[in-house]
């Protein structure tokens, strides 16, 4: 992409998802601008094999804005990184069209795994403040990943997920019921359920049995006569 197109693409995403954006000059400002631009450049050397000179533009870049993308992630058009600070992106991550990250946000390994270590962020993605996803992991599109999450699982299209570990508190707009909406002290125990259906299962048929031979007694005394 042109320059001065992907200009033009930073001032729309800017002015379209930070509030906080009051002239197009500010653009320049933004330590996300300087990142992707960075970004870009590095990841065409990457491709080329030159990795120690796509290292270098991406730990440059890191020093000077915060951000530390590494050469190697595949990233969609759109991203817009907010503030910025402490943002890491691993190598093996692949993230998808139009997505924001705040400050703080890892998408980073889990120390696990080898070759694809890094997760999967889908389109129209949103990581708050803080939040760490972690491993070969895939955030589904147009989810939301609440500020301080620790996201280790799979996410489906269209979740919010917030929390340490991470779960879904909203899906497809309904409010997902999840296991801080149970009661902590009456707590539903399947195995003793169980018990009791086979208890009731037991009374009926023994029910049932004393019923049978009543009957039979009536027709052995009806027969005897
Ligand atoms: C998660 C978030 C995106 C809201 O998503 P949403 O789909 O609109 O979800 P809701 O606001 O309906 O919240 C759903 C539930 O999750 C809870 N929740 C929301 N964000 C949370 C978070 N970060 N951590 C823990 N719980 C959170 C809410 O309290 C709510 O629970 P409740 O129904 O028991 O009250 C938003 O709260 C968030 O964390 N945004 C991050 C933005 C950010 O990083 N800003 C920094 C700018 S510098
Ligand atoms: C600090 C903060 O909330 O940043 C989010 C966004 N830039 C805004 O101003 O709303």
């Amino acid at each position: 992409m042109k320059f001065i197109n992907f200009v033009k693409q930073e001032i729309a995403v800017i002015k379209d998802r930070d509030p906080a954006i009051k002239s197009t000059m500010e653009v320049f400002l933004y330590p996300s601008f300087k990142a992707i631009l960075k970004y870009r450049k590095a990841h065409k050397l990457f491709l080329k094999k030159h990795y120690y000179r796509a290292r270098r533009i991406s730990q440059k870049t890191a020093r000077q804005t915060g951000i530390e993308i590494h050469p190697g992630a595949q990233i969609g058009e759109g991203l817009f990184i907010d503030h910025g600070h402490g943002v890491v992106i691993g190598e093996t991550a692949i993230i998808g069209d139009n997505v924001t990250l705040y400050q703080g946000v890892t998408l980073g390994g889990t120390g696990k795994e080898q070759g694809k270590r890094h997760p999967t962020v889908g389109n129209n993605v949103m990581i708050g403040a803080g939040a760490k996803v972690l491993g070969s992991v895939t955030i589904g599109n147009n989810c939301k990943i609440g500020a301080g999450s620790v996201v280790l699982k799979d996410v489906p299209d269209n979740a919010t997920v917030v929390g340490v570990p991470g779960r879904i508190v909203v899906l497809n707009d309904v409010r997902v019921a999840d296991a801080n909406d149970l009661d902590q002290v009456d707590l539903p125990d399947p195995v003793m359920n169980d018990i009791d259906e086979l208890k009731t299962e037991n009374d009926e048929l023994k029910e049932r049995i004393i019923q049978l031979e009543d009957k039979l007694n009536e027709c052995r005394k009806a027969n005897s006569k």
